[in-house]
């Protein structure tokens, strides 16, 4: 096989997240984005190593497994959902799958627990990064999420289904305002131009709502009547803040150089398993709060008793997990990278009434050697790329019993998994939570116990 060469073949195996192969007499083929099943025309992109990549071209035949009726108007264009015409069972099965193959490459023995769904399936989300841009190149305005594949084109998702509708008024209201006055968006490679992004964030449980507009320095626009416009707006939840954010870097992330309240406060308050949370623009909480109640519980229950333990809660957020444990236990310690986030933790510890619990701002690598207290029990819910070597055997030094993983991305925890086994602990039970429908992406939370 090579570069440029086209094939048509049939899904078989289908990996985390969306990863596709496709068995021929020729060899085999990897293709991102794929369905089971699907019968698909591909180029080759990549060849490294004898192993082969493929672009989907053409899909010749849908999967089987696409039944769902009526998937959302954008499905197929915009690269947020994949699993749109998946009927939900048939997305549980399928993630629950590939979290299960991909322990069991690592684990001998365990219980698997299967996969929870979350309590809802659209209009889940709490938080949208909308991004400024063009449907194509010199096309008028577009505001939403990246085409599939692409870093540029943009395609304007007014009738997203994983948001609540508030997300998409806000959204057109935005797009038609900027529309209507030609502003130009940020062009990433000339670096010129003034919108960015639009950051949505708003409560399930509270229904509040923060909208943080991002741009560049490049104009000076007075913002008050888009501000007046959004107010107006009709919708199920309730605007607190309208923020807007200066961003001049390089980078395509939403960042912060400085942030202008226009209206409101620069914070909302959300509610998860009867604690309250004040969120502020950029600090990490789970996207899906609903979902998230479920993660707690499972990891609360994976936990098990604490009475007279100090816990760690490493990689803390906004100390969710912290609080969720703290009524239960001894002391809670947390420690975040993000110190905005470490802020909100500890005030909002203040705020549920808890005063076992202390939050330190820095990394985990470096903190985990200054750190007074001794860990009984410790919990780790580190980012995408999972735990750091050194840190991860720094963590395992500590030598307490009991350890719980909750992990985003199942590839890094596995990982992981071998370096814990090969260092005295064994996986005891997993559970997979499912906090993305319509998505490729899974949570999940794995006991381990260190062997006798
Ligand atoms: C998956 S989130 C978990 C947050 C929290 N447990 C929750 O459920 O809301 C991972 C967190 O790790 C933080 N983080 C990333 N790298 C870190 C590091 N090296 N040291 C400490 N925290 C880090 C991120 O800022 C983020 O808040």
């Amino acid at each position: 096989m090579k570069k440029g060469e086209i094939y048509e073949g049939t899904v078989g195996r289908f990996d985390f997240p969306d990863k596709g192969i496709i068995e021929l007499p020729e060899g085999k083929i990897t293709v991102k984005h794929a369905l089971p099943g699907q019968k698909l025309r591909v180029m080759i992109n990549k060849k490294r190593g004898g192993k082969a990549e493929g672009r989907i071209l053409e899909v010749l035949e849908p999967s089987s497994l696409e039944t769902a009726a009526d998937p959302c108007p954008h499905f197929g264009s915009c690269g947020g959902c994949t699993y749109q015409t998946i009927p939900y069972e048939e997305q549980l099965k399928i993630k629950e799958k590939q979290v299960k193959d991909l322990i069991d490459g690592v684990c001998e023995s365990y219980d698997f627990e299967g996969i929870k769904a979350s309590p809802i399936e659209d209009g889940y989300r709490n938080k949208m990064e909308f991004s400024f841009g063009d449907e194509y190149k010199d096309g008028p305005l577009a505001l939403g999420m990246h085409k599939r594949g692409s870093f540029y084109d943009v395609v304007t998702t007014t009738d997203c289904r994983i948001v609540n509708s508030d997300f998409c008024h806000i959204l057109k209201t935005v797009k038609e305002y900027f529309e209507a006055r030609g502003t130009g968006f940020y062009k990433k490679m000339q670096h010129i131009g003034y919108l960015r992004h639009l950051l949505v964030r708003r409560a399930i449980k509270t229904g509040e709502i923060l909208i943080d507009l991002v741009t560049t320095t490049q104009e000076d626009m007075d913002l008050t009547p888009l501000t007046e416009q959004l107010l107006k707006l009709e919708l199920n939840g309730k605007i607190v803040g309208i923020l807007h954010t200066l961003n001049d870097s390089l980078a395509d992330v939403v960042k912060s150089d400085r942030t202008d309240i226009l209206y409101g406060q620069d914070y909302f308050y959300e509610e998860l398993l009867g604690l309250r949370f004040k969120i502020s623009p950029f600090s990490f909480f789970q996207t899906n709060s609903l979902g998230a109640e479920v993660l707690y519980e499972t990891t609360r229950r994976y936990v098990g008793e604490t009475k007279d333990k100090v816990v760690f809660d490493l990689y803390s957020g906004t100390g969710t997990i912290a609080q969720i444990i703290a009524p239960v236990a001894k002391k809670v310690v947390g420690v975040e990278i993000v110190s905005e986030a470490v802020d909100a933790a500890r005030e909002n510890a203040k705020l549920n009434g808890l005063d076992n619990c202390e939050f330190i701002a820095g990394d985990v690598l470096k903190v985990i050697d200054e750190l007074k207290d001794k860990p009984d029990l410790i919990i780790l819910d580190p980012p995408r790329d999972g735990i750091h070597p050194k840190a991860l055997l720094k963590i395992i030094d500590f030598g307490v019993d009991r350890l719980v993983y909750v992990s985003c991305k199942p590839t890094s925890l596995t990982r992981d998994l071998v370096v814990l086994q090969e260092n005295g602990y064994r996986v005891e039970k997993v559970c997979c939570v499912d906090m993305f429908p319509s998505t490729a992406n899974v949570e999940t939370v794995c006991l381990l116990s260190r062997k006798p």
